[in-house]
Order: C-alpha cells, then structure tokens, then sequence
C-alpha cells in the first residue's frame, strides 16, 4: 500500500531532476528537427482512437526515466491490487471496483472473499428491464401514459456522469424522450426544470449513493411535492419516482418502494458511478445496448490499462506526463479540449473526476507530502475556447499542458462543418509546439506593407514562443465504446498520479468541512436576530443577508 521510497526520493526522480535541465532549454520544434520519427515513436492507438504525445517536451530518455518512476513507485503492483479488489480506499475501509461494474468478462471479481459480479449482473438485468419498459413505453404514468420525460435529481458523481453521457450520446438518445439534471439546491434548478413537464408524463430518478446528501434530498421532496399537487395520491409516487442508492433504509424512508430501487455498493466512488445503477438515466436515454457498448469500451480499456506493458500503455504514459510538468515544470493546470459540441461537459465531469480524487496534501503515510499534487482541471469544447481563453495559452505566462480531442467523423455531417472544426483542431496544437518567431512575425507585417516603424513596434507583440506541450486524441467517432473507453482512460490516469504522489485517491474528505459548517449556520438563519458568534467578516455577510431578504 505505501511506497517503499517517496516519490520525491526515487533514483528516477533524482534523474529525471537533472534531465529537466536539459530538456528546459529545448524546444520542441527542435526535437522534431532532431527526430522526425517522433510520431511513430510517441504514439498508441487502441481501437478506434490515437493518441499521440509526440508534442510533448519528452524524448525517449525522459519516457524511460518516467516508466522507471512508476516501477519504483510499485505502479504495476497497485493496479493488480486495484483490479483484485483489495481495500486501497484505506480511510474508508473500501475496495475500488467501478472496473468490475464493466466487468464484461464476468471472470469472479473477490470483495471479502464474495463474487460480486452475480449481484452486478442482477443490477445490470433490472435496469435493462426498467429501461426498456420506459422506451417502449410500457412503463405507464398514473394516468396511463407514456414516460416523456425523465428528470435524474443528485450531485457530484450523482450528477455530472449522467449529464455529461447523455449529451455526449445525444444522437443516441431515444426521440421524444427527454431528460433533464437537477443538482443545485438552488430553488431555481427544479423551478426551472419542471416549469415545462407534466407530472403525468414525467419519472423521477433519485440518484444519491448515501440517500443523505442535503441538495439531493431538498429536491426529492420539493419534486414529490410538485408531482402530488397535481396527481394527488401518494400511491402514484410508486410510477413516477425511482431510486438509485446504496442505503435501502433511508430509500424507503422517503416513500419510495423498494421494487423501485437499483442497488449498488460502497465499492464504487461517486465520481467513478456512471457504470453502475447512478447510469439509469443513461440507459433509459441511450437504450441498454448502448450502455452496454459504453461499459464494453471502458472494459477493453481496463484491460489495456492490467496488460499492457508500462511503456505502451495509454492512461500510464498520460499520468506520467502529467507527472512531468506538474512536478518539474511546476504546471498548476491541465486543460481538457474536445474539438466535438456534444462532449461540452467533458472537462467538467473530470473537474470531479480528477480534482476531488488527487486534490490532496497528505500522504498515504499521514504526513503532508512536500512536493506539488493533483493540477487544477478546466476546459472547453473547441473552437469556442479558441475565441475566449486559448490568448493565454499561446502567450501567456504558465505552463498549460493540454489534451486535444476529436472525432474523425462527425455525427452531423453538414457541409464543411466538420472539416473546418479538425482544420482548427489540427493547427492549434501545430501553433503551440512551433509558435511564430520574431523574424517570422516582423516579415508578417513587411508583406502587409507596414512602415518600419510600425513594424518594430508590432513585432513583439506578434510573437509565438511554442514550446507548449499538448496531447492529441483523434478518435474515429464519438460512439458509447469509444466514449467508454476515453472516460476509463481518464479514470485510470487519475489512478496512476495517485499511485505516485502516494496520496489516496478514493475519498473526498476535503469536501465535508463546508457541509458542516452550512449545517451549523442553517439553523441560524431561521430567525432575524444578528449573529456574533463568527469572525467578522462571516458575521457581517450573514447579518446583511437578515437585512436584505
Ligand atoms: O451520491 P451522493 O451520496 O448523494 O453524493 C454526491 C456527492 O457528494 C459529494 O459531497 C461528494 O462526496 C461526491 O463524491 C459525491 O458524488
């Protein structure tokens, strides 16, 4: 479980220290001067999509000092353990089992010595059955009509997979079957979403794997409120609300039937539950098919990230890479760009996915590590980020490393579209490993016919410097498996930082202090009276508030 050396510590963290000297001075366009081979040498297809990491300021010496890094930091070792089901969610006593969620194989998956792949696959049998009532439309409201609309209630890793799937697959889902996310307890959210729906046409998911989280919970009951003023009876709840949890007491607590649940464990992280029952929403959209595509695709990818040697293996060369300028070339971000409109909550789902798995200072052994952990993710579909942030990327002051996706084939082939979109996706990356010298920039302006003067003014501000790293998936089509296989893959970079930094990536207790404190002051703003037990600063907004509301 812990590193027998810190990261920080290894003789290939010493040498890859000493090798960032050198590799620091050097521009990437000379490294494709010096080996016009790069291409070949620094890319990996897998399927139906190619990742290519030549532009990235490595060369093979530097990949083999990475590789080395990992071995010394027990990489192969914890991966086994992960698959295996051993409990490396240490300060939750759990094991991390979304690969078995997608388990295809259905080759006996051990937690306490039990299989759980029988319960994974009687899990799997109920959604396809719900799934397909509610698309053929034999899942009748309480008035006899066809589900039209499917509204999923739940946060974070409730939430964001579900969202980001069902837009990605848009031109899979099911026609005149909408569905819609509500997340934020922010009255408006559900006001807004149900403003347009009929409760006679329309099925709530309560997705919550605690079935205790305040936001979650708030818009369960102000959506049963909604539906019972019009329908009335409280045994109508039963066709038009549904659970998905893993706390059978607190589900039917709230009045949902138990026939209504879909199970499943504490061996899946919410942020890595969109394989499991939290991918209802999905099914119903997609149809079940599809979502078993999406699981084939993450699965083909658990299975390159177990066999695959260190070297050729896709989320292990990512996660060293991202190694690499997190922690030589002190990058603070990783920006996710997908050149494809229906991946626009990408960047977001991995903003989770990522950042509330490695965002964290102590090490697996107790102690606050000394050394940079888990970057800040952010991104948006390109070509959109191009006309907003992408100025600092290419002129900018910080290190932005950044992963370019695209599709070959567009799901909306209309006139140039598409061509245009890759010709965008293509050049970026190009700009930013070669950038546009001085002397290129000052013959720019020559040809447009400024004067000299103009010219020497101009010059500097016209200057590329390049020399930014950048990784570029082109995928042949965004279709559930591939989708499944890219989320998977990310997922299992995520694991691999982890594994270096020896921090552990499965809880999330940086989230519980403002919980606790929201729960403390919610009570104190159900009364006028100023408040003074605070510091200043949070006393004085909560006394404004009583003022104005
Ligand atoms: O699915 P539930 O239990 O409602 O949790 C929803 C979310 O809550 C947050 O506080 C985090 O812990 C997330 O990891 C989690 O996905």
């Amino acid at each position: 479980m812990l590193q027998s050396t810190p990261f920080d510590q290894t003789a290939a963290y010493k040498k890859l220290k000493t090798h960032h000297k050198t590799i620091s001075q050097k521009h990437l366009k000379d490294l494709f001067l010096e080996d016009p081979d790069r291409h070949r040498k620094f890319s990996i297809r897998f399927g139906d999509i190619v990742l290519d990491y030549s532009k990235n300021r490595i060369t093979t010496r530097t990949r083999s000092y990475l590789i080395q890094l990992a071995e010394e930091c027990g990489l192969s070792d914890a991966i086994e353990q992960m698959f295996s089901g051993e409990k490396i969610n240490a300060t939750e006593g759990r094991s991390v089992l979304h690969t078995a969620l997608r388990n295809r194989s259905n080759t006996p998956v051990l937690v306490d010595g039990k299989d759980v792949m029988p319960d994974v696959n009687e899990v799997l049998a109920k959604m396809k059955d719900f799934s397909n009532k509610v698309r053929s439309g034999s899942w009748k409201g309480y008035t006899g009509k066809e589900i039209t609309d499917i509204v999923n209630i739940g946060i974070g890793g409730s939430d964001l997979g579900p969202v980001m799937v069902t837009e990605a697959l848009k031109s899979y889902g099911k026609k005149g079957l909408n569905v819609h996310f509500v997340s934020n307890v922010d009255g408006t959210h559900i006001a807004e979403t149900v403003k347009s729906l009929n409760p006679e046409t329309t099925l709530f998911m309560i997705a919550s794997k605690t079935f205790t989280t305040q936001e979650t919970m708030t818009n369960a009951l102000t959506a049963r409120g909604w539906f019972l003023e019009k329908a009335g009876e409280e045994e109508h709840v039963k066709k038009h609300f549904v659970a998905i949890s893993t706390n059978r007491a607190e589900v039917e607590k709230f009045g949902i039937d138990p026939e209504n649940m879909f199970g499943f464990w504490d061996w899946v992280g919410g942020r890595y539950s969109l394989w499991s029952a939290i991918g209802l929403s999905i099914a119903c959209f997609i149809g079940f098919q599809n979502f078993e595509q999406l699981l084939a695709g993450a699965h083909d990818m658990d299975n390159h990230f177990k066999t695959t040697k260190l070297e050729r293996n896709i989320p292990v060369i990512l996660g060293l890479l991202g190694v690499w300028y997190n922690n030589f070339f002190d990058a603070q971000t990783h920006a996710i760009l997908p050149y494809d409109q229906y991946l626009h909550r990408f960047a977001a789902y991995f903003q989770q996915g990522d950042m509330e798995s490695n965002g964290k200072y102590v090490g697996r052994n107790g102690e606050a590590v000394n050394y940079q952990t888990g970057p800040v993710i952010w991104g948006e579909p390109g070509t959109n980020g191009q006309h907003a942030f992408y100025q600092l990327i290419h002129q900018g002051t910080k290190v932005i490393p950044a992963d370019f996706i695209a599709p070959a084939v567009s799901h909306n082939p209309i006139g140039e579209h598409h061509k245009m979109l890759l010709s965008n996706f293509f050049a970026q990356t190009e700009a930013l490993m070669n950038g546009k010298t001085y002397e290129e920039a000052s013959e720019e302006l020559k040809k447009a016919g400024k004067t000299q003067e103009e010219i020497d003014f101009l010059t500097p501000f016209k200057v590329f410097q390049g020399n930014k790293p950048t990784n570029s998936f082109l995928v042949k089509k965004i279709t559930p498996k591939v989708l499944g296989s890219l989320l998977a893959m990310y997922e299992h970079k995520i694991f691999v930082q982890g594994i270096i930094w020896n921090i552990f990536s499965f809880d999330q207790w940086g989230v519980e202090l403002g919980k606790q404190l929201a729960n403390k002051i919610y009570p104190e703003l159900q009364n006028d009276w100023p408040v003074s037990n605070h510091d200043s600063s949070t006393n004085g907004l909560i006394n404004q508030y009583k003022r104005w509301r």
